[in-house]
């Protein structure tokens, strides 16, 4: 038995599996013993030439290697299985247990496809850490069993005499929020840093990036004058009103990521959550050094920061509706307390409709993430209540659909109000 699978079966049956299936994730536990459920509704929709198999990736200690590991399986996968064969998103966890989330892939094709599906899978458990199962229907033709290949044979082998799957409630919160802390959200320059110096050895511009960091964490002065986030989605107005701002106010205006991020944006941003992320939350610490520099001649108005970085960060770990976020109140909605926080935090909202008018009138080319938004109705509402969680400071909602000038006066209003200019 594989020795990846030995350390997890201990707590095997205590392990819930989700399967998400166009968007939806469905539950399924293991038993050994059966005592009259139903069959999961993974399964009860499987035909009977149909075979299903899960490949989840084992979590080494060298997290970079697991988290490139798991986007490059995908493409694996994706190239080398019959174009018959279904893959989607799975993941196994023990509730309520941190950490203790590991992800993987579903796969479903039928008996025409099992022996290139096998033969793969097979390949893959010998020489990566991932641990493989096989679907196939009890003996009394009804109920569903799991059986978890052997590392070392070349065909399928069962471990023991299988475990029958059941199914399973949902837990309260999306598995994936076991996991965003210190993997898709950090709280410390230590914890960001960490990673980043351990991606040198495989990505070189993790190197540059690494000497462009303040050597003090705490920004360096404390600003004299109020410092001022805009926050909002893409085409919301904030490249509108932080330039107007700027002028109103004679202010500096800082962009986040910071300027001298840019050579490697593109480069970090084709990365594996854990490190895209890592690059983000870094920005935010060399801008606080900016924002401590400037802001003992000027006020500051930063175009995004912290709330962009945990806000897109949540709202990407976990898929499916708003109420499948980390509760409000939740310790991942947290500021860093190594971070400087500014005087003000702003969030432009803005219809959905109006938004994608804007878009298409400024007609510029979208990153992948400005196209999800735009397609995926869920991801934008996640985003914005994750924004709304955030605290330390919380933001303050601007309605950003009257005109610019109409926006950049309410803003002027909340500013004076605040923070005595
Ligand atoms: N209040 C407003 N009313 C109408 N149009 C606006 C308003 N504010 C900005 N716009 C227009 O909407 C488009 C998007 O604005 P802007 O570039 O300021 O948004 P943004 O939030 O900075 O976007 P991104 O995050 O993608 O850079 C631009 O064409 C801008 O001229
Ligand atoms: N402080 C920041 C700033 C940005 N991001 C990430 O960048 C994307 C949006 O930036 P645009 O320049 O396209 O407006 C989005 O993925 C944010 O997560 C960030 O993480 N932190």
């Amino acid at each position: 038995m594989s020795k990846h699978a030995m350390s997890l079966l201990p707590r095997w049956c205590s392990r819930v599996f989700s399967v998400e299936l166009n968007g939806a994730p469905f539950y399924f536990a293991v038993k050994e013993k059966h005592l009259g459920e139903d069959v999961p509704r993974v399964f009860r929709e499987v035909q009977n030439r149909d075979k299903c198999y899960s490949v989840l990736v084992y979590c080494s200690r060298d997290r970079i290697k697991t988290a490139k590991f798991y986007g490059e399986l995908k493409d694996k996968l994706l190239r080398d299985l019959p174009p018959e064969c279904r893959l989607s998103p799975m993941s196994s966890f023990l509730p309520k247990v941190r950490d203790s989330l590991v992800k993987g892939y579903f796969l479903k094709g039928n008996s025409d496809t099992s022996s290139p599906i096998e033969r793969l899978l097979s390949d893959l458990i010998q020489h990566d850490p991932v641990l493989v199962c096989s679907y196939s229907p009890a003996e009394d033709g009804q109920q569903w069993m799991q059986h978890m290949w052997s590392e070392t044979a070349s065909q399928v082998m069962d471990v023991a005499k299988g475990y029958y799957v059941v199914p399973s409630e949902a837990p309260e919160y999306h598995p994936s929020t076991l996991n965003i802390i210190n993997s898709d959200v950090f709280y410390s320059f230590d914890e960001a840093y960490d990673v980043m110096k351990k991606c040198g050895d495989i990505i070189p511009e993790a190197k540059a990036v690494l000497e462009l960091l303040p050597s003090r964490v705490e920004a360096r002065n404390k600003p004299d004058f109020p410092v001022i986030v805009i926050e909002g989605l893409d085409a919301t107005g904030k490249t509108t009103l932080t330039e107007s701002l700027k002028d109103t106010l004679g202010a500096t205006l800082l962009p986040s990521p910071p300027e001298c991020l840019s050579p490697w944006r593109a480069r970090f941003d084709q990365e594996p959550p854990l490190i895209r992320r890592a690059f983000y939350a870094l920005g935010n610490y060399i801008s606080a050094d900016q924002i401590g520099l400037k802001g003992t001649k000027t006020p500051v108005i930063v175009d995004r920061f912290w709330h962009s970085t945990a806000a897109y960060a949540i709202a990407t770990a976990v898929s499916g509706p708003v109420c499948n976020l980390p509760g409000e109140g939740s310790e991942v909605y947290c500021w860093p307390s190594d971070l400087f926080q500014p005087s003000l935090v702003v969030l432009l909202t803005l219809d959905p409709e109006e938004r994608k008018r804007r878009l298409r009138n400024r007609g510029q080319g979208k990153t992948d993430e400005e196209e999800e938004l735009d397609h995926n109705q869920l991801f934008r509402l996640r985003v914005e209540e994750a924004y709304r969680r955030i605290s330390g400071p919380a933001c303050v909602t601007v309605d950003a659909s009257p005109s610019a000038d109409r926006v950049l006066q309410q803003v002027l209003l909340l500013i004076r109000g605040k923070c005595h200019l």
